[in-house]
């Protein structure tokens, strides 16, 4: 496995950043910055803001008000969703898609495809028509083909909150296979557990609004703010 160069990860500058919809804001103007070579979760009960926050740092959605910005060029990012958006082929044609897409010749492609599968565990599921593989399967699939891109910077929007408990863990061992390489991950999550087992650094969103941002061991042995403690002792709803 190629190591990526980690320190040539530009930072990630939200300035300001909200987005509302006909008036009503839904994430408040924020500033947050992503630097380094982290596992940062974005964390906060359903409809804090988690999703929105991803697409607007992915560039998805852009901001009604603030800036983002990367701080250098602009990083090979990919984002993997809760349902993974796969097309309507083979597993192994969803990467040699991807691979076409990113100028690689036609005779590396399928050896490519075919490694990446390998390694998240679907090379007997190769010629299998991709939306029918199941749920975990499909995410692997969307793991595989983000792999693929060597990203500097993946998003993951909930990945694993449709998924057992099996699927759960490969899905966080491949996230640490990213960072392994030298991937920055920004994940969003509700599950106090994965924080735990996952991230370098949390974010806590509440109500569209950034609560806290600090490093993992600080969240939970130091919580600062009342939001954040609440939320660790299961209080926290919207
Ligand atoms: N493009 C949009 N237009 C209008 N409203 C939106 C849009 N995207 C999100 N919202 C609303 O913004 C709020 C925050 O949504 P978001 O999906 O970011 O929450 P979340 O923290 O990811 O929640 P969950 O854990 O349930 O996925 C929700 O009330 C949602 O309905």
């Amino acid at each position: 496995m190629t190591r990526l160069d980690v320190t040539a990860i530009p930072p990630l500058a939200l300035e300001g950043v909200g987005f509302a919809h006909r008036g009503q804001p839904l994430l408040h103007p924020t500033d947050l910055r992503l630097e380094g070579y982290r596992r940062t979760l974005v964390m906060g009960p359903n409809g804090a803001g988690k999703s929105l926050l991803m697409r607007l740092a992915h560039g998805l959605l852009v901001p009604t008000v603030g800036r983002v910005r990367w701080e250098g060029h602009l990083p090979r990012q990919s984002m993997v969703f809760q349902r993974p958006v796969l097309l309507r082929r083979s597993a192994l044609a969803n990467l040699t898609y991807v691979l076409a897409i990113h100028g690689i010749p036609r005779r590396r492609r399928k050896p490519l495809a075919r490694e990446a599968l390998e390694r998240f565990g679907l090379a007997a599921l190769e010629a299998r028509p991709a939306r029918v593989l199941s749920g975990g399967e499909q995410q692997r699939l969307a793991l595989a083909r983000a792999w693929l891109v060597e990203p500097e910077v993946l998003f993951l929007d909930e990945p694993t909150s449709a998924l057992d408990p099996a699927a759960i863990k490969a899905v966080e061992d491949a996230v640490n296979d990213f960072h392994r390489r030298g991937t920055r991950i920004v994940m969003t999550s509700h599950d106090l557990h994965q924080a735990r087992r996952l991230a370098d650094d949390i974010v806590l969103l509440f109500d569209g609004r950034l609560i806290e941002h600090c490093p993992a061991e600080t969240f939970f042995t130091a919580p600062a703010s009342a939001e954040a403690r609440a939320f660790i002792r299961g209080e926290l709803v919207w």
